[in-house]
C-alpha cells in the first residue's frame, strides 16, 4: 500500500517536472517541510474525520500551535482517498481568506501525511447548535453572514466546496466561522485555482456530499450512488447546503432529517420542507429561496447572485465590510445544556455518501431503520472503513492486550431506566467488547469476550441498539447513528 502511495506521488512529481498539465509551475505557499512528528508535542484530539485525525500540535522549538491533520498513508491508499488528501492540500495552499482555514506547511514520514492547519479552538457549529438546542435569529444571522462571505470568496475563485455542513464550519476561540474540509472540493472549468489534471479527472473523486445536505439534482443525477458518475458541481450545491445549515441553526435539526439516508433522500427529492412557526418571515423566505429545486435559481447563484443574497431582508443590519471586526455570538461551553426543541433530536445526521449504493437493495426493517440485502451494503462498508480509522486513534490502546486491535469504538450513551451515562464502547478483534469511562479513562466493564456466551444486537433505530446477553440486556445510544454498524461488527465477530 505504502509503495502504491509513493508511486502515485512520484508519478505526480514526474508529471510536474515534465511540464504536463496546468501545474507545471505550481509552487506551494505552504512549504513541504522536513519535520518529524517528534518536533511537535501532540495534545488533545480536535476531531476524527473519515480519513484523518486532527490533533492539537505544539512545535517544540517555536511554541506555535497547529491543528495537525494526520492521515494514515495505508488507510487513504486502501480507501482510495489519496486524491481527496492531495486535492485538499493543493486547494488550501491557494486560499487566503479569514473565513477559510489556513494551511501553514506539510510533511510526511513512512506512515503518515501531516497537514499543519490554523487551529480552531471553538469547536464546530454543530456543537454550538447541540449545546444551545437551537440558535437565536441574531446568532444564526451572524454565522450565516460569515459563511456567505467565505462562500462568495470560494465561489469567486471557481470552486464548489460540496460538503458545507455544521461539522465543517469551525469556530475560532473568539467565535468567528472558518470553513474547513476541502477534500470534496470541485474546481469548475474556468476556475482561477491551479489543480493537477490527474486530480481533476481521478474517478475516485466521485462524491455526492453528506446525506442531509445533498441537493435534489445530485440525487436525481445518480439513481444508484455506486455509479461512478460525476455529480453536477455548481455553486447551487453549496447554496442548498447553506439553506439546510441555516434551517438547522434556527431549529436544531436539519430540514430533511429522517431515520435513514434513504428516507432523507425521499424527503429531499419531494422537497418535503416544513418551517416551524417560530421562524421569522425573513428567515423562512431566505431558506425557501436557497432551497429552490432549480440550482440556478437559488439565491446567490447567477451573476449578481451574491448581491441579491446579501441584500435579502434576513441580513438587514449586517455590516458586510466589517464582519470579522464585529462581535460574534457568545460560544456555549461543553457543560452548557441546550433546552430548545432541537436538543433531543440533535444527533449527527451526516453520514457521508461517497461511492456506495443505497438504492434498490435497501429495505426497511420495520423499526425505522434500514438494512440491505446486497454486499454493497453501506453499513457493512462503513464497518471496514472504521476498522482502520478507529485503530488509528491510539487513545484507547491502554485498554488493549498485546496484539489486540480495535475494530470499532464510539462514545455512546448507556441508557438505564431514565438515566444515561456517557461511556466509550470499544470492540476489539480478540473479540472483546470493553466499556470505558471516557472522562476518567478507566475501564468499567468487559461486556462480552470471546466465549460460548451468545450475544446478539437488536437495533431499535439508527442510534439506539441493545446488546442482548443471556442474562442481561443493555441499551445504548450512538449519537453518530452507528447502531447498524455496531450490529454488523459485533455479530460479524461472533460468527467468525
Ligand atoms: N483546523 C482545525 N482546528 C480544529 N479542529 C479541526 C480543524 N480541522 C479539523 N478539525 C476537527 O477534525 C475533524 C475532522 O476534520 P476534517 O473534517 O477535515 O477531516 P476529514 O477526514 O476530511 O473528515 P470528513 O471528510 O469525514 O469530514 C473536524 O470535524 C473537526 O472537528
Amino acid at each position: 500500500m505504502e509503495r502504491e502511495f509513493e508511486a502515485k506521488v512520484r508519478m505526480e512529481q514526474r508529471q510536474r517536472s515534465s511540464g504536463a498539465g496546468r501545474t507545471s509551475n505550481l509552487r506551494f505557499r505552504a512549504p513541504q517541510e522536513n519535520f518529524t512528528a517528534d518536533d511537535f508535542g501532540m495534545g488533545k484530539v480536535y476531531g476524527v474525520g473519515s480519513y484523518s485525525k486532527v490533533v492539537r500540535a505544539t512545535k517544540k522549538d517555536t511554541g506555535n500551535v497547529y491543528a495537525m491533520k494526520i492521515m494514515d498513508k495505508k488507510f487513504i491508499t486502501k480507501e482510495n482517498k489519496v486524491t481527496f488528501a492531495k486535492l485538499e492540500r493543493v486547494i488550501l495552499d491557494q486560499l487566503d481568506h479569514p473565513g477559510v482555514i489556513r494551511l501553514f506547511f506539510t510533511f510526511q514520514d513512512n506512515c503518515y501525511l501531516y497537514m499543519a492547519l490554523e487551529p480552531c479552538e471553538g469547536g464546530d457549529l454543530f456543537e454550538q447548535i447541540s449545546r444551545k438546542g437551537r440558535l437565536s435569529e441574531n446568532e444564526a444571522r451572524f454565522y450565516a453572514a460569515e459563511i456567505v462571505d467565505a462562500l462568495e470568496y470560494i465561489h469567486g475563485l471557481g470552486l464548489v466546496h460540496r460538503d458545507i455542513k455544521p461539522e465543517n464550519l469551525l469556530l475560532t476561540a473568539d467565535g468567528h466561522i472558518k470553513i474547513a474540509d476541502f477534500g470534496s472540493v470541485k474546481p469548475i472549468s474556468n476556475s482561477k485555482i491551479t489543480v493537477l489534471p490527474d486530480l481533476l479527472n481521478d474517478k475516485s473523486c466521485t462524491f455526492v456530499g453528506t446525506a442531509a445536505y445533498v441537493p435534489p439534482e445530485v440525487l436525481s443525477s445518480s439513481p444508484s450512488l455506486s455509479q461512478k458518475k460525476s455529480s453536477p458541481a455548481t455553486y447551487g450545491n453549496d447554496l442548498w447546503a447553506l439553506g439546510c445549515t441555516l434551517y438547522q441553526m434556527l431549529s436544531g435539526t436539519s430540514p430533511f432529517k429522517d431515520t435513514s439516508d434513504w428516507l432523507i433522500f425521499q424527503r429531499i427529492i419531494a422537497r418535503d420542507l416544513r418551517f416551524p412557526d417560530y421562524f421569522s418571515d425573513e428567515a423562512s423566505d431566505l431558506i425557501d429561496k436557497l432551497l429552490d429545486v432549480d440550482p440556478s435559481k437559488r439565491l446567490g447563484a447567477g451573476l449578481d447572485g451574491y448581491a441579491a443574497l446579501k441584500f435579502h431582508p434576513f441580513f438587514k443590519g449586517i455590516g458586510w465590510k466589517n464582519l470579522r471586526a464585529s462581535s460574534p455570538p457568545q460560544l456555549a461551553q461543553e457543560s452548557d445544556v441546550g433546552n430548545g426543541d432541537g436538543t433531543q433530536s440533535n444527533v449527527h445526521n451526516t453520514s457521508q455518501i461517497r461511492e456506495y449504493s443505497i438504492s434498490q437493495n435497501t429495505v426497511h426493517d420495520g423499526n425505522g431503520g434500514t438494512t440491505s440485502s446486497s454486499s454493497s451494503d453501506p453499513q457493512t462498508n462503513n464497518v471496514s472503513k472504521l476498522v482502520s480509522i478507529d485503530s488509528f486513534d491510539s487513545k484507547w490502546q491502554d485498554f488493549l492486550e498485546y496484539g489486540e486491535t480495535i475494530v470499532m469504538t464510539s462514545t455512546v450513551k448507556k441508557l438505564h431506566k431514565l438515566r444515561s451515562k456517557k461511556v466509550q464502547l470499544i470492540l476489539t478483534d480478540k473479540p472483546r467488547l470493553i466499556c470505558v469511562d471516557p472522562n476518567r479513562l478507566e475501564r468499567r466493564k468487559i461486556l462480552w469476550c470471546d466465549s460460548p456466551v451468545e450475544v446478539t444486537i437488536q437495533v431499535v433505530n439508527n442510534s439506539l441498539f441493545k446488546i442482548c446477553l443471556p442474562k442481561k440486556i443493555r441499551s445504548f445510544e450512538d449519537a453518530k447513528e452507528r447502531a447498524w454498524q455496531w450490529k454488523k461488527a459485533i455479530e460479524g465477530l461472533v460468527r467468525q
